[in-house]
C-alpha cells in the first residue's frame, strides 16, 4: 500500500497464528489514516483471531502489529491509548448500569472525553440509568461504540458492530462511524460479514478467506479494475480462452466473463462487448467461490 511517506495508524506484517487445522497464514495489511477499512471474510475466515491479535487478546505465533508506529505488545498501555475495540465477545456486565460501566472505564483514560459521551447518548437516547441486560441489541452496540469512542482514540477496531441490527439501527452505526472518521487523523477496522454495510462506508477493503489475505485495496481502485464482461453476437472475436479475461462461460448471445485488469482490456478489446460494475458482494464470491456469509 503506498502511504505517501505517511505512517499507517495500523500496521500488521506476517501475522501467523495456528490453531489446530486453522491457520492464519502470514496476514499482512495497514490502515492508513482517515480510512474506514472494512474487513471482509466468511464465518471462520479468521477476521477476530486477527483482530484479537492486534489488541494482544491472543498471542500470535509469527508476525508483528504496530500501532501509530508503536509495537504491540511492547507498548500496550499507550496503544490502548490510542485504540477502542468492540470485540466479538462481550466484555460488559450485563448486571452493571451503563452509569457504572462508563465510572468504570473513564478512569483507565487520562482523554477521556464526557461531554462527547453526554451528547452521543443524548443523541441516541440511551439512558445511563439502565443495566446493560436490560439494552435491546442495537441500543448495546450504540452504548458499546459511545464506550469504545470515550478516550478519544484513533483507531477503532470492531468486530461485526453491525451483525444482527434491524436496518435502521445498522444505518445508525454505520453513521457513527463515518462521524467518527471525519477527523482525517483516525480511522476504523471493521470485520464484517455484510458485504453492503462496507460497500456502502469503507474506503479501503481487505478480504480474508479460509487464514489467507486474498487482497487490501483502495475500493475504488478494487472495483474499477475488476469488472464483468458482457460479449455479443454470435459471430464475437472471443472465446472462454480470450486473454485478460477469467471465469469465461459462453452465453446464448455470446459470452460473459472477467476481467481484473479492465484498462488493459479496454485498451486491446474487439467487437461487441460492454462492462458491468461488480457488487463488492460479487466481487467476494468471485474471488473466494463463497458468499460471504
Ligand atoms: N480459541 C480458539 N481455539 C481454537 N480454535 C479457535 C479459537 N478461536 C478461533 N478458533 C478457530 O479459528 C478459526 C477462525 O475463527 P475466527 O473467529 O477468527 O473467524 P471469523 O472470521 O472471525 O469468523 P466469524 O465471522 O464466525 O466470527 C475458526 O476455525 C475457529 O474455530
Amino acid at each position: 500500500m503506498d502511504l505517501n511517506g505517511e505512517q499507517p495508524l495500523l500496521d500488521v506484517h506476517h501475522l501467523t497464528k495456528i490453531y489446530g487445522d486453522f491457520q492464519l497464514q502470514d496476514v499482512s495489511f495497514n490502515v492508513p489514516a482517515g480510512t474506514i477499512m472494512g474487513f471482509i471474510g466468511r464465518n471462520g475466515a479468521g477476521k477476530s483471531t486477527t483482530m484479537k491479535a492486534i489488541m494482544d487478546l491472543v498471542k500470535p505465533d509469527d508476525g508483528r502489529v504496530f500501532v501509530l508506529g508503536r509495537p504491540m505488545p511492547e507498548e500496550e498501555v499507550a496503544v490502548k491509548e490510542q485504540v477502542g475495540y468492540v470485540g466479538d465477545i462481550p466484555l460488559l456486565n450485563d448486571n452493571w448500569t451503563l452509569d457504572r460501566t462508563l465510572q468504570f472505564a473513564r478512569q483507565f483514560y487520562p482523554n477521556w472525553n464526557e461531554e462527547a459521551v453526554e451528547q452521543r447518548l443524548e443523541h441516541f437516547a440511551i439512558a445511563r440509568h439502565k443495566k446493560l441486560g436490560e439494552l435491546s441489541k442495537g441500543m448495546k452496540m450504540k452504548a458499546s461504540l459511545i464506550l469504545a469512542m470515550a478516550h478519544e482514540p484513533k483507531l477503532l477496531l470492531l468486530d461485526e458492530p453491525t451483525s444482527g441490527l434491524d436496518p435502521v439501527v445498522r444505518t445508525e452505526v454505520l453513521e457513527m462511524l463515518l462521524d467518527f472518521v471525519q477527523d482525517e487523523s483516525r480511522s476504523v477496522l471493521f470485520s464484517s460479514h455484510i458485504t453492503p454495510d462496507v460497500e456502502k462506508i469503507a474506503d479501503w477493503v481487505t478480504i480474508l478467506d479460509d487464514g489467507e489475505l486474498i487482497f487490501s485495496e483502495d475500493k475504488e481502485s478494487l472495483l474499477d479494475r475488476y469488472k464483468r464482461i458482457v460479449m455479443a453476437g454470435k459471430g464475437s472475436d472471443y472465446t472462454t480462452e480470450t486473454p485478460l479475461l477469467f471465469n469465461c462461460h459462453k452465453t446464448t448471445g455470446g459470452y460473459i466473463g472477467y476481467t481484473d485488469r479492465f484498462p488493459q482490456f479496454q485498451r486491446v478489446a474487439k467487437g461487441n462487448w460492454y462492462a458491468e460494475r461488480l457488487t463488492l458482494e460479487e466481487l467476494f464470491v468471485l474471488l473466494t467461490g463463497k458468499n460471504a456469509d
